[in-house]
């Protein structure tokens, strides 16, 4: 008798949510923040998947310009459905979330509108931001040039002051000098904040931002002396191919001077260079805000790909029967657990996180305002670490969460080879991870330089000030062995830094080092926040004991990953380690029941997942059966080709048996 699987598969979804041993809609509110942010972002899902507007199932089908056209089609129809129905900001951004398609209005929020407010001045953000609030102006972020992307100290660009005209002269004085990479530079946006070497009275003072309109308002074309475009495909079908990333070349293009932008720093009308008594590190305030919202989503594209594994592998199944009995779910081989689930945990870890990094360059900024900078250090430690361990964990993540689908994962109806290429560029934008990275280690070597002088450190390098205690003691408790591994590591690049003829040079040569001092630092702040967070109280039947589960499986996974590390600092034993691994296979038996509703808690729609593999009913093959037929190559039966390619071919290999 013909078993009918598809229906058997649904059910295995129903049965996998029954067994759940927990509340699933509190863990949604846990997940969200609150019943409030649960209920906001539904209803902004639906919006989004009800709308034939928003449609993405073709993306990967469409050519570059198609696919461009639709971003702009999908970018104006979400603004007239915010206008339309007068969303709020925290509405209109969970709506772009749900489009789900890169596009010009990311870097217009993102970056052009946070550059004006952070660096300029109370008249430069009423005049430009109102403009820019209305999409009169469409604005980028004109950082990167071809030659220089991660030493912004080194980029050309010039604007040079003319005291006659009372005008900056923008200029790309070499072919390296181009700008190269912003997104929506290359066709969408009418203006940038372009940063480049201000020059006045003869004297170069350094990089500063400028806004600078690059096309006409009337006709969209590039004003005289603005040559740009569009760089070129980039890797992945669909996926950021969406964004214009654009070049862009000034011959001489004249601003007015109130456009540079003048809160950190000023030229008078005389060409007179003068400094505000601000940090000049807030130049840099537009990346660390666009870092902290990295992290945020890092754990939404996370636990997008985890919810297509789980589920998938909660339906396919493998071996396990002799006598055409049931087979076994993948889901249930300990190798597949011991794959899936602590990225399942790092999900949840990073959601967290990102939270507190939120609270955090909210405080931080909150304290700015009035004019206390004493925190600025801790926040461009803790964005620019997090925002590199979170997207390097994600981008490999995603790409095994590929692999734990089997062949269907190659797929482009998955959904995970788009999400990895959109994904994946995050581990170089907003700073390559190893060059932030190195910014931690930094910060590191100077704290631990100060500890001799007695100065305590602060916010998340306190633990540091234990230094005496956690250089001997033997660690019996997780978080002490995270401190005492961080702090160790961090100790020993010191003495060998130390060793070195010049503090540079040493630097230099122990940087592998310091990667991985800075990387168990970080790790040691993402189990913290997570232990802080499971510490709270937390509603709801079964809630508490489930993210205690998977604060335990990330701890320990990522223990068990580094063990080298918490062994030659000395910071766990050998019996440790081992007994560490025992414990997580325990953890994993039992989050494995709950796996299924654990991912349903990220109440993900089936539009946004984009996944014939993740459907919340689990009707899988017949979706992926019905999805190849969507291709364009099967719209005919004989395809295009025959007649030139494969026929003539095929007829003389008869001719030449006949022989
Ligand atoms: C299936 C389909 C799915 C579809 C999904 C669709 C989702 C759509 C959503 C997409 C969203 C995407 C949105 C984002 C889009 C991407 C945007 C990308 C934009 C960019 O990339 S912009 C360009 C970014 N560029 C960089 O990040 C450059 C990196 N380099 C630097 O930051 C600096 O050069 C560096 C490395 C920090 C060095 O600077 P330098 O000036 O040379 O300084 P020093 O190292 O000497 O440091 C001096 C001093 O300053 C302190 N410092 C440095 N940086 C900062 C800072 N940011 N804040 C505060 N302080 C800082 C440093 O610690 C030193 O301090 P001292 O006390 O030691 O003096
Ligand atoms: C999809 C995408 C979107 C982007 N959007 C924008 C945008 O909107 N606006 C904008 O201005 N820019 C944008 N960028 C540019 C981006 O910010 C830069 O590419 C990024 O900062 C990295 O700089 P780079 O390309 O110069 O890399 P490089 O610095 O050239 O990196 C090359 C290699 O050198 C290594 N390296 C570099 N310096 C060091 C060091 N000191 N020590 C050890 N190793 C080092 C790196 O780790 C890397 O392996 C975008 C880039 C991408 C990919």
């Amino acid at each position: 008798m013909a078993v009918d699987h598809a229906a058997a598969e649904v059910d295995h979804l129903a049965a996998e949510r029954a067994a759940a041993r927990f509340d699933v809609e509190a863990m949604k509110i846990a997940w969200a923040g609150s019943r409030h942010a649960v209920d906001v972002a539904d209803r902004m899902a639906r919006l989004v998947a009800s709308d034939p507007v928003f449609r993405k199932d073709n993306r990967t089908m469409l050519s570059r310009k198609d696919l461009f056209k639709d971003t702009l089609r999908k970018a104006a129809h979400a603004w007239k459905r915010i206008v339309e129905l007068r969303l709020t900001e925290e509405e209109a951004s969970l709506l772009r979330q749900y489009v789900d398609q890169p596009g010009y209005v990311d870097l217009h929020w993102g970056m052009f509108v946070p550059a004006i407010k952070g660096q300029g001045t109370e008249e430069q953000q009423k005049k430009w931001l109102p403009l820019a609030y209305k999409f009169q102006i469409i604005g980028c972020y004109a950082q990167t040039e071809l030659g220089h992307g991660s030493n912004v100290q080194g980029l050309e660009t010039t604007a040079t002051f003319d005291p006659m005209t009372d005008e900056f002269v923008i200029h790309s004085p070499t072919l390296t000098s181009s700008k190269w990479w912003p997104g929506g530079l290359g066709k969408a946006s009418t203006h940038a904040v372009v940063y480049a070497r201000l020059i006045t009275e003869g004297k170069d003072y350094g990089i500063h931002g400028f806004i600078v309109q690059l096309r006409s308002l009337e006709d969209h074309s590039p004003l005289p002396g603005v040559t740009l475009g569009d760089i070129g495909g980039k890797f992945g079908s669909g996926a950021y191919n969406s964004m214009d990333n654009g070049v862009l070349r000034f011959d001489h293009v004249r601003i007015p001077r109130d456009q540079m932008l003048m809160r950190l720093s000023q030229v008078t009308r005389e060409g007179k260079y003068v400094q505000s008594d601000v940090p000049k590190q807030l130049l840099y305030g537009t990346m660390v805000y666009v870092r902290q919202s990295i992290v945020a989503d890092a754990s939404k594209a996370l636990s997008r790909a985890v919810c297509i594994a789980v589920r998938y592998s909660a339906i396919r199944k493998q071996f396990g029967s002799q006598d055409g009995g049931p087979e076994t779910q993948v889901l249930n081989y300990r190798t597949q657990q011991s794959r899936l689930f602590p990225l399942l945990a790092s999900a949840y870890a990073f959601r967290f996180v990102g939270d507190w990094l939120n609270w955090l360059y909210t405080d931080v900024t909150q304290k700015l305002e009035v004019k206390d900078y004493s925190t600025l250090q801790e926040a461009h430690a803790c964005t620019a670490g997090l925002k590199a361990v979170t997207t390097s964990a994600t981008a490999d993540a995603i790409e095994e969460c590929r692999k734990l689908c089997g062949g269907h994962g190659y797929l482009n109806s998955s959904g995970l080879p788009e999400l990895f290429a959109v994904y994946v560029p995050a581990c170089t934008y907003e700073g390559d991870n190893v060059v932030l990275l190195l910014q931690v280690a930094r910060i590191l070597m100077k704290t631990v330089s100060q500890l001799t002088s007695g100065k305590q450190p602060v916010g998340t390098m306190a633990y540091m000030g234990k230094v005496q205690h956690l250089m001997q003691s033997k660690c019996a408790v997780k978080t002490e062995a995270f401190e005492a591994r961080a702090l160790r590591m961090a100790v020993n690049c010191a003495q060998n830094i130390g060793q070195a003829s010049n503090q540079e040079e040493g630097f230099y040569e122990r940087s592998p080092d310091l990667l991985e001092a800075a990387v168990a630092h970080i790790q040691l702040i993402i189990v913290t926040k997570f232990i802080e967070k499971v510490h709270q109280d937390i509603p709801g039947h079964g809630v508490k004991e489930q993210l205690q589960n998977l604060c335990n499986v990330y701890a320990l996974y990522t223990l068990h990953k580094h063990l080298g590390d918490f062994l030659a600092t000395g910071s766990l034993t050998p019996k440790q380690g081992a007994l560490a691994n025992e414990q997580l296979g325990k953890l994993y038996a039992q989050v494995r029941p709950n796996a299924v509703a654990l991912v349903d808690a990220f109440n993900y729609t089936d539009h946004y997942l984009g996944s014939v593999l993740g459907r919340y009913d689990g009707n899988v093959y017949p979706a992926l059966y019905e999805e190849a037929w969507k291709d364009p190559l099967n719209e005919t039966v004989v395809p295009e080709g025959y007649h030139e390619y494969l026929r003539p071919l095929l007829k003389q290999q008869l001719k030449l048996s006949r022989l």
